[in-house]
């Protein structure tokens, strides 16, 4: 089966600026992709090279098997700019105009709007959307040509949290019914509710790639203790010292749940009173940060 997405040393340059570095990036048959990077990191730019609209300066771009310029882009989507719309016509005649544009069948714009649940809204005019709404709509225009792959730069930027959840529940909808999607996001905590794999971009180059538990890591177990001291030292005894850190007045240990009991008799048997010990997953957005800064510690 053809790749969706597959780039080999895929790289861009604007005079001494390396946008994008050396990128290998491939996304699989009906995964839900997340493509995370800061502001300025080049995902748009590694988009727009995907879609054949920015020329690389070296490597390959192959969608669904084919070079981008090669023909047309059948069978993909994509929502890279706010999409341009006609203020005073409705949502439904918007599409419309598009689909008569690309040839695509008219009946095709009752489906897709139902897809991106602006069914109900349909009729009303374009300039009275909500912004999450104008969004759903921009996803319903790359839908129209129903393609195998869609591809969505910043979906929920600037949405409200209800328009970044009505966002997430399509998303997450159009990789249920089998579209391979490649979403990018400045967000961790954003995609990782329906993302099946994320790949993390920094200064151009892909830091770090899996599935969110495989980036989070394992849990670790958060112990309050007194003396703190003492009882450092003593995990550092039980489990290594590489396996604790002092957080926030606290300990971190990088042990699974099921040593909590042991680790409390052992601190509770040198004197050390525990007043909280719970086994906590690793925030999102700490472990984001923590992977940029060690990508960029890398590269310097
Ligand atoms: N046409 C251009 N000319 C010069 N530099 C550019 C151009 N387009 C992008 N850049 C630079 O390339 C780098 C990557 O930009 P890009 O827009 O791809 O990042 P991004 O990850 O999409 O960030 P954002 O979320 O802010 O759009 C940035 O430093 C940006 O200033």
């Amino acid at each position: 089966m053809k790749l969706p997405v597959h780039t080999e040393g895929l790289t861009k340059r604007y005079g001494p600026l390396v946008a994008v570095d050396d990128l290998q990036l491939t996304v699989h048959p009906g995964e839900v992709y997340g493509f995370l990077g800061p502001n300025g990191a080049g995902k748009t730019t590694t988009l727009r090279m995907l879609l054949g609209l920015v020329r690389p300066t070296a490597g390959t771009v192959r969608l669904l098997g084919r070079a981008p310029g090669a023909g047309r882009l059948t069978g993909v989507g994509a929502l890279i700019e706010g999409p341009a719309f006609y203020p005073y016509l409705s949502g439904r005649d918007n599409l419309r105009v598009l689909a008569r544009y690309a040839g695509v069948d008219t009946d095709r714009v009752a489906t897709v709007l139902d897809l991106v649940d602006l069914a109900d809204r349909a009729g009303d005019r374009y300039a009275g959307y909500s912004l999450g709404m104008k969004q759903r709509l921009g996803v319903a225009a790359a839908l129209l040509k129903d393609p195998r792959l869609l591809i969505l730069d910043e979906p929920t930027n600037g949405l409200d949290p209800a328009g970044m959840a009505d966002m997430r529940t399509l998303i997450r909808r159009l990789g249920a019914g089998g579209c391979t999607v490649l979403v990018s996001s400045h967000l961790l905590g954003e995609v990782e509710q329906f993302c099946d794999r994320v790949g993390v971009i920094s200064r151009g180059r892909l830091i770090a790639e899996g599935s969110v538990a495989e980036l989070r890591g394992a849990a670790v177990l958060r112990v309050l203790a007194d003396p703190l001291d003492r009882a450092a030292a003593r995990a550092r005894e039980l489990v290594g010292a590489e396996r604790v850190r002092v957080v926030d007045g606290g300990l971190e240990l990088s042990v699974g749940p099921d040593r909590a009991a042991w680790v409390n008799a052992e601190l509770v048997g040198v004197g050390v009173a525990v007043r909280e010990l719970r086994s906590r997953e690793r925030d999102l957005e700490q472990v984001f940060f923590d992977l940029i800064e060690k990508g960029t510690a890398d590269v310097a």
